[in-house]
């Protein structure tokens, strides 16, 4: 006998759906079933494609794959983001620079929010800075310099900015699109405003005035989503063009560039301010180290007809939600003996995992990957020579280093991370040969992938394991 509530099995709810309806006419029968015919055509005629599409993708050498693993947050030494999107701009701008130049109107965006974030940060700290002033209460207070009424109206008038934040994310996900589920804005522990954060900054390395250090809200997109069709659909005009500025509507009455320009002149002033950099200073938020930052050029990126640069674009940032797949087709020229089709996976960086040691280990011991080849980039290098030459200390953070903080010579730092005794990437290839379950090469590169020839690196990287392995057969990440 049936359980209560289950559906008789001889009934195909599909065939219910798809039955006409019991009182159809016969003109009404001859309609549907011509329909039906001309929607079967279709079909066939994607099945062929798919057929055909699979045949030839069998009868191509494999592709190369390349898998961009990495964290989204890191340690304290060298913070923020690992550069994993980035790495992938440099593939686009170098094989496909018209596509990569077409995307400007998007990344103008990217950056604007980019901009707007730093100064939600700052407005932030100000507000924390009034808050432990009026506070009786706040030990460190004597430390916080008083906020003259001239900051303090500047504050103000660059609250409007907030509204540009918002505007600016609800243009990067629209709605309908998926992109609102896709968006993670982590949370804050409040300061200028409660409202949506905005893309930009990594986390800020310091603590609040007498509190908890601040929060950074996020704005992440899913990249597997088109969330660059929404400015897309402002281009017009000549496609090949794309070097000018036609790729973007200046007529937009809603472009919050409009807002940006007209608020330039009292952002220069604010970020310009001693006492803002004090303040920003005794709060440990060193701006300059976030992932996004535009400050030293405002008066460029908010001039009315600002069309990003490629290093603008490289520096711009939006956190990856998700896999994304990249194709591209490289040519013999440029890459000697490489010319065949690669794959490029960027894969958005997790915070809960727990170090980069740890991922390497993780990724080295990992049974499915053995056979494939590794190369590893100790990035953002350049910042943590800005680290080193601010004060920062490596022996706070790498116990076994007893040597001279000292930074006169700009290769110094890389001399401490090639010093025999912390030899990071001796660290690094050890964990490899003593997890990988088979014999592999180490590869590894200190970089700063927003310089594009960092690109450099991989592909000689390439070409030498294509050469020493197994030629046809390498898969790498
Ligand atoms: N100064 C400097 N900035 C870098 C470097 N590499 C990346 N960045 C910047 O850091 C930010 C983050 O880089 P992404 O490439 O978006 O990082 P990601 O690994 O894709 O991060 P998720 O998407 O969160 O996983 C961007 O603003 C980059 O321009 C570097 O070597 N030096
Ligand atoms: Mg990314």
């Amino acid at each position: 006998m049936a359980k209560p509530g289950r559906n008789d099995n001889s009934i195909d709810p599909l065939d219910v759906a798809i039955a006409p309806p019991p009182d159809e006419t016969e003109e009404e029968r001859e309609k549907r079933l011509s329909k039906e015919r001309e929607a079967k055509v279709v079909s066939d005629a994607i099945d062929e494609e798919i057929e055909a599409e699979r045949t030839a993708e069998k009868k191509k050498t494999r592709p190369v794959k390349i898998l961009l693993l990495g964290q989204s947050e890191s340690g304290a030494l060298i913070n923020g983001t690992e550069g994993k999107s980035t790495t992938l701009k440099n593939f686009q701008l170098m094989y496909e620079p018209k596509a990569f130049r077409l995307e400007r109107a998007s990344w103008r965006a990217v950056i604007q929010l980019n901009v707007v974030r730093s100064f939600h940060l700052i407005l932030d700290a100000i507000t924390r800075a009034q808050k432990a002033l009026q506070s009786s209460s706040s030990s460190s207070i004597e430390d916080i310099p008083q906020i003259p009424t001239e900051l303090l109206k500047l504050k103000l008038k660059l609250t409007a900015l907030l509204t540009v934040e918002g505007t600016l994310i609800r243009r990067l996900t629209p709605d309908g699109s998926g992109e609102t589920e896709a968006t993670q804005l982590a949370r804050s522990n409040g300061g200028t405003s409660g409202q949506n954060g905005g893309g930009g900054a990594g986390s800020p390395s310091g603590g609040g005035v007498g509190g908890k250090p601040p929060v950074v809200k996020e704005l992440a997109v899913n990249s597997t989503k088109p969330w660059k069709d929404t400015f897309n659909r402002l281009v017009h005009g000549e496609r090949d063009s794309f070097e000018s500025g036609d790729a973007i509507d200046w007529e937009d009455p809603e472009d919050p560039g409009r807002i940006l320009h007209d608020l330039s002149d009292d952002m220069i002033k604010l970020w310009n301010d001693p006492i803002t950099q004090l303040l920003l200073e005794k709060q440990n938020l060193r701006m300059q180290e976030l992932a996004g930052f535009f400050l030293d050029q405002l008066e460029r990126v908010t001039a009315p007809r600002y069309v990003p640069t490629d290093d603008d674009i490289l520096k711009a940032r939006l956190k990856t939600l998700g896999v994304t797949e990249h194709r591209f087709t490289f040519s013999s020229t440029k890459t000697g003996q490489l010319s065949r089709d690669w794959k490029v996976f960027d894969v958005g960086g997790h915070r809960s995992q727990a170090d980069s040691v740890g991922l390497w280990s993780e990724v080295s011991s990992n049974k499915l990957l053995k056979r494939t080849n590794l190369i590893l980039f100790l990035n953002k290098i350049d910042i943590f020579r800005m680290k080193l030459e601010a004060g920062i200390r490596l022996a706070d953070y790498i116990v076994s280093y007893t040597k001279e903080n000292d930074f006169d010579n700009t290769t110094m730092s890389l001399v401490f991370l090639l010093d025999r005794n912390i030899d990071l990437r001796k660290k690094f290839a050890n964990i490899l040969q003593d997890k990988s379950p088979l014999p592999r090469a180490f590869y590894c590169h200190l970089t700063t992938v927003t310089d594009p020839k960092s690109t450099k690196y991989i592909l000689a990287n390439l070409k030498e394991m294509l050469m020493i392995g197994n030629l046809a057969k390498v898969d790498l990440v």
